[in-house]
């Protein structure tokens, strides 16, 4: 016996063009987890679904670090940990894989200790075990967020998009890890790509809230991190155009890749096999799905 605890975290997209570790989404596909804490020392990690076989099931899984980051804060001595996760979100590709087992995690083992721990308090711990705060920010509160990072901690702005917006994401077969895309990137970027990069994730802010979707096509796109992770993604440019060919308001490197998200009021599966039918052109085998923005973010099942 022990105390359970059932969690659902949504995946997320990153960066949404100039956003670089700031704008993220909340996508309406999700993990769950269901920790079971008790007095017995005991360790047990089952995987279900996505990642099943990969993912690590010792200590070095992410989604186990997050729950003793909490057990040790609060400072219980139950440490008995019986852990099961069924995930639909795919790994290494740009959907915020790593950010709902974290965010999973902590939230699961605040819920078991008895809710010491605030929201804020999550964030926090959440942004430095996955090292930025894009993707942690809206697997924990859901819609779109805005998130910085001031010394040691991080802040965050969530709200909610326009209901029309929807996201087709095209997701290539092999995965890339946010590390490896993370050492393609230059140490600086020049003024004239910084002021590129500021006005347009100003205008996508605006375009969001003020539900303004035309401008989408003006604020996407991005010089600061796309440029140097093309080389990544086959076709990347391509299936961009095809998108927007096929009616898509502008797309983005999901995250970190390799997944491509389109921005749509529409025409989702015209945008979607497009998408597919480009990749395959540059021999890159993918699928598409679509999806609305969550609102909820992390919640207790
Ligand atoms: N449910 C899970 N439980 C434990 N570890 C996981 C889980 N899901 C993902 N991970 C870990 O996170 C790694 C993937 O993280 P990575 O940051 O490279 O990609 P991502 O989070 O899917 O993409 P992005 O950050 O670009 O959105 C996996 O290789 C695995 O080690
Ligand atoms: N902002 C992050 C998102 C992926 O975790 C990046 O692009 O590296």
């Amino acid at each position: 016996m022990g105390t359970l605890v059932k969690v659902r975290v949504p995946g997320t997209t990153a960066n949404c063009g100039p956003g670089f570790d700031s704008i993220g989404m909340a996508c309406t596909i999700y993990n769950e987890l269901e920790l079971t804490l008790s007095g017995r020392e005991r360790l047990s990690i089952e995987v279900c679904g996505e990642g099943a076989g990969m993912i690590p099931c010792d200590e070095h899984n992410i989604a186990l670090q997050a729950i003793q980051a909490v057990l040790t804060r609060v400072g219980t001595k139950e440490r008995g940990i019986v852990l099961r996760m069924e995930n639909t979100i795919p790994l290494a590709r740009g959907l915020g894989s790593s950010a709902a087992a974290i965010v999973a995690g902590l939230v699961a083992a605040n819920v078991a200790t008895g809710n010491q721990l605030s929201r804020e308090e999550i964030f926090n711990m959440a942004t430095q075990i996955e090292g930025h705060p894009d993707n942690v920010a809206p697997a924990l509160y859901g819609g779109i967020t805005l998130s910085v990072v001031e010394g040691k901690n991080a802040h965050c702005l969530n709200f909610t998009p326009p209901a029309e917006l929807k996201l087709v994401v095209a997701i290539p077969a092999f995965g890339l890890s946010t590390q490896v895309a993370r050492q393609v990137l230059p140490d600086a970027v020049s003024l004239e790509d910084a002021v590129f990069n500021i006005s347009r994730a100003a205008l996508l802010i605006g375009a969001l809230t003020q539900g303004k979707l035309d401008f989408l096509q003006y604020a996407l796109p991005d010089r600061i991190h796309q440029p140097y992770r093309e080389k990544l993604i086959p076709g990347m440019a391509a299936v961009f155009q095809s998108a927007i060919q096929a009616g898509a308001l502008g797309a983005a490197i999901s995250g970190a890749g390799p997944c491509l998200v389109a921005f749509t009021r529409q025409n989702c599966d015209t945008i979607g096999e497009a998408m597919v039918a480009a990749f395959e052109k540059h021999e890159v085998v993918s699928r598409y799905i679509v999806m609305d923005i969550d609102l909820r973010g992390a919640v207790v099942i």
